[in-house]
């Protein structure tokens, strides 16, 4: 819950923290700059205050401030919160403020920590804990007290100058903030899997370039705008970032595809694919390609086959489902908003062969391929950008 009355949000960060001090200061400025982007995207009134790595952010909004922020890559947890004075009879009066207005039953207890200089209150965090308990337990009808399984936790957090009181840490999506990495061309389909993909890279600090490959007749009508929404909600995370989805013309090399190959068409169509990843990675400055593939998930997934795709390109294939099983995935998907996009039907089942192989060979798959280079130089020339 938000305390009555809250005016700053606390966030916390994480792999941030464990950086030099010079790629902290960065990587701090990054986040700060991608925080300030998401709360104008959203039109969330808020201003940050950024004081000894403990970001602040002053807010008339805490509710939307708070979901804001837990939706930017590099933060770990944030908290709506009341600020007070950083004496004992403020924070007191601050907790039953909050108390009052909270519905638990069971047990509560609070939890202070003090930070900042060693010498800047006159009392320590224990004091607060007990006078601050007392405080609550004097204001409750009916109050009990577990500190090791509280039913709620009252949160203090005491620095130098100020202190906040709340009882969330909501959690964000961690990582190290974006923009901190060379961007990465995500190959995205608009399915289950290559969204969450996307947003995985995303989290480690890498822009993404969207990519889809439209397989014209043989992808269903909402093919396309299943990809479209899909890359609309991933722009979602990114405001300050460029999120231009580009659309590849595939219909004609489906058609050849299906035409001259048998088992191994699946393993040509995903090397084409990924040629022109790598083409619109030259062009972009994109440091390699990352795909929604899960060993063994379909035919084309096998650990033999993935050798075989990967020999199509010199970029790094980044896999960040590689081990996911199918239920954690749509579970993610749920968690980050891309999977009714996914669910728009869109019967594309068309190009897969019947017995597709589960263990080629290069030698084999070459051997069935037509010539991909001219291929990939038509689709190249054809992309167009999607209309986010
Ligand atoms: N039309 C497409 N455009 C762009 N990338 C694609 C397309 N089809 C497949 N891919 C890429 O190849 C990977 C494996 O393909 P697969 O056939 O498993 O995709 P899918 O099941 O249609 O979609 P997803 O993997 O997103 O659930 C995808 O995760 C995605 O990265």
């Amino acid at each position: 819950m938000t305390p009555p009355g809250a005016d700053t949000v606390l966030v916390r960060y994480g792999d941030i923290g464990v950086k030099s001090t010079k790629v902290q200061r960065d990587m701090e400025r990054s986040l700060e700059t991608n925080l300030r982007a998401m709360f104008d995207s959203r039109d969330v009134s808020a201003q940050l205050d950024w004081q000894w790595s403990r970001p602040r952010i002053r807010t008339t909004d805490p509710e939307a401030a708070t979901t804001a922020a837990c939706e930017t890559f590099g933060i770990v947890s944030a908290s709506p919160a009341i600020s007070t004075e950083p004496t004992i009879e403020a924070i007191s009066e601050a907790l039953v403020e909050t108390a009052d207005a909270t519905e638990f039953e069971g047990p509560f207890a609070v939890d202070a920590r003090r930070a900042g200089e060693r010498d800047a209150h006159p009392f320590t965090s224990e004091d607060i804990e007990r006078d601050g308990g007392q405080a609550v337990w004097d204001a409750l009808s009916d109050p009990v007290v577990d500190l090791e399984n509280p039913a709620r936790t009252f949160y203090v957090e005491c620095r130098s100058d100020e202190a906040f009181v709340f009882t969330d840490k909501r959690a964000g999506p961690g990582g190290l903030p974006l923009g901190t990495q060379r961007p990465l061309v995500a190959l995205l389909s608009g399915g289950i899997d290559s969204p969450v993909a996307a947003w995985e890279v995303m989290k480690r600090g890498a822009p993404v370039i969207p990519l889809y490959f439209d397989f014209e007749a043989y992808g269903g009508v909402d093919h396309v705008a299943r990809a479209v929404e899909s890359a609309r909600t991933l722009g979602g995370y990114t405001p300050n970032h460029e999120f231009d989805l580009r659309i590849a013309p595939a219909g004609a090399v489906a058609d050849r595809l299906v035409g001259e190959i048998g088992p191994t068409r699946m393993l040509s169509l995903r090397r084409f694919m990924l040629r022109v990843a790598e083409r619109v990675a030259e062009d972009s400055g994109a440091a390699g390609i990352v795909t929604g593939e899960a060993i063994g998930q379909k035919s084309s997934q096998t650990s033999a086959n993935l050798v075989v795709t990967d020999c199509a390109t010199d970029l790094p294939v980044h896999r960040p489902l590689l081990t996911r099983d199918k239920q954690e995935i749509i579970a993610q998907a749920r968690k980050i908003g891309t999977y009714e996009d996914a669910t728009i039907e869109a019967g594309c089942n068309r190009i897969a062969p019947d017995y597709p192989e589960t263990n080629a060979s290069l030698e084999e798959v070459e051997a069935a391929e037509p010539d991909l280079e001219a291929l990939v130089a038509e689709a190249v020339a054809g992309i167009e950008r999607g209309d986010l």
